[in-house]
């Protein structure tokens, strides 16, 4: 067996408070955490002062395989996200084939297990193809290992399906993740309706899409008791929305992607499609009701939607460009940069809505602290050195991002997963 020791770490203590620590892992675990060890281990790592964390997890990212590979496969998706400083992701369901039958469902398994260097575990779909009436078999689906049931990708469109997929999931005890997006609102939409889409001539959706649908499923999760969880929440209303409901005690959960707490529609600069995403980003009044809405706790965690694409599917106008951009490679860096280096919030906060409130929503088996006897999954940052994001250094196939260029703080050195390391970023 052999024993890492990692020393002159600093972790987070309390709020922004960081402590010098030294660590040594045994078997794949923390044996034990001490200011100075002197214990002999197999091999040593110097920390120089970087922060160690429990890995980050992501309950929501697009590793396109199988079907889409061209634009990110589990492997490339899963060193993309080590890259980033995350050792358990959730993958989403709009595949090819869609994981809606057992027999799907363990296919995209098998693949994960097989080709992801982190923890990947796996969505299955509501209904097939993402958009039947018909509700799949979620006993089955959830006996086979679905850690939770969505559509993403498309809103359900119908009241019946989702109150029929609701009950579902609440009987076997699993979350209910919905993408909420009414089409009839959305009419051909390409960015978020208002003064923007005006400004740049292009068809906008209403942002009452979002906030009605969402309406909607709130009435229908207080009714079945089901753990309902609120992806890529973006709009003002979406946050009071989820404010009433957790106030009515609906076990409702809702995260927030980085772009949204990051950007607003007055950022996009002309049409150009690497701000054009699904849902779209919204306007001042939205991004700073959602900062809010995360630090008083009405959203409870903080999702990439990392959605890759090929260079041709986005370098097009706004009206032919596929919607989604990247994020697992930027997420961790660019919140610490503008939240808590700028004093929006704590270190302390930031790994709640990353680690914390994902493990803990959603029930996985991953650590949320640094402790003696916890599975060494960690990482490890550069908080004090400045790095400029280029499109070249991407381990994602996808370089779909409107962060190219931004200066940020606190990028990834390593990454461990059960104490073996996953990400080194001096072996790149
Ligand atoms: N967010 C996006 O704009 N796109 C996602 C789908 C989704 O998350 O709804 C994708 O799969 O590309
Ligand atoms: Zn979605
Ligand atoms: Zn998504």
């Amino acid at each position: 067996m052999t024993s890492l020791k990692i020393k002159n770490a600093r972790v987070v203590k309390h709020d922004n408070e960081l402590v010098q620590t030294d660590i040594v892992i045994r078997d794949g675990k923390i044996a034990e955490m001490a200011p100075t060890l002197m214990v002999k281990t197999d091999e040593v790592i110097d920390a120089k002062g970087q922060l160690l964390t429990p890995g980050l997890v992501d309950v929501h990212v697009h590793f396109r395989e199988p079907g889409f590979e061209y634009k990110e496969t589990i492997e490339t998706g899963s060193k993309a996200s080590a890259r980033g400083g995350f050792t358990t992701v959730l993958a989403m369901p709009n595949l090819n084939p869609v994981p809606s039958t057992v027999e799907t469902f363990k296919q995209v398994q098998a693949l994960n297990e097989k080709n992801a260097v982190i923890d990947v575990e796996q969505y299955a779909a509501i209904s097939a193809g993402l958009t039947s009436e018909e509700v799949d078999d979620i006993q089955a689906l959830a006996d086979a290992g679905a850690i939770a049931f969505t559509n993403d990708g498309k809103g359900v469109q119908n009241a019946k399906t989702m109150r029929d997929a609701m009950r579902a999931a609440a009987s076997v005890n699993r979350p209910l993740v919905a993408h909420v997006e009414d089409e009839s609102l959305v009419d051909g939409g390409v960015m978020n309706l208002g003064a923007r889409s005006e400004e740049l001539e292009l068809p906008g959706m209403d942002p009452l899409g979002e906030s009605s649908q969402l309406a909607r499923d709130l009435v229908i999760a207080k009714a079945t008791g089901v753990h309902y969880h609120v992806a890529h929440l973006s709009t003002k209303a979406s946050v009071e929305l989820v404010r009433i409901a957790k106030q009515q005690g609906v076990h409702v959960t809702a995260e927030v992607s980085p772009h949204h707490l990051l950007l607003d529609e007055t950022d996009i600069n002309g049409d150009n499609a690497l701000f054009k995403m699904n849902p779209p980003l919204r306007t001042p009044e939205d991004r700073t009701a959602v900062i809010a809405g995360l630090l008083d706790g009405t959203l409870d965690m903080v999702a990439t939607d990392h959605a890759p694409h090929a260079v041709e599917e986005k370098d097009r106008s706004f009206m032919g460009a596929a919607f989604g951009i990247t994020g697992i490679e930027t997420s961790f860096q660019l919140l610490y940069t503008h939240l808590v280096r700028s004093g929006v919030a704590t270190m302390e906060q930031l790994l709640t809505w990353m680690v914390a409130n994902p493990v803990e929503d959603f029930n996985l088996d991953a650590p949320t602290t640094l402790a003696v006897g916890q599975v060494a999954n960690m990482s490890l940052f550069d908080i004090d050195q400045a790095h400029t994001i280029t499109a070249d250094e991407f381990v994602s196939k996808g370089v779909n991002s409107p962060f190219i260029g931004e200066t940020i703080y606190g990028q990834t050195s390593m990454t461990f997963l059960n104490g073996e390391v996953v990400y080194d970023a001096s072996a790149q």
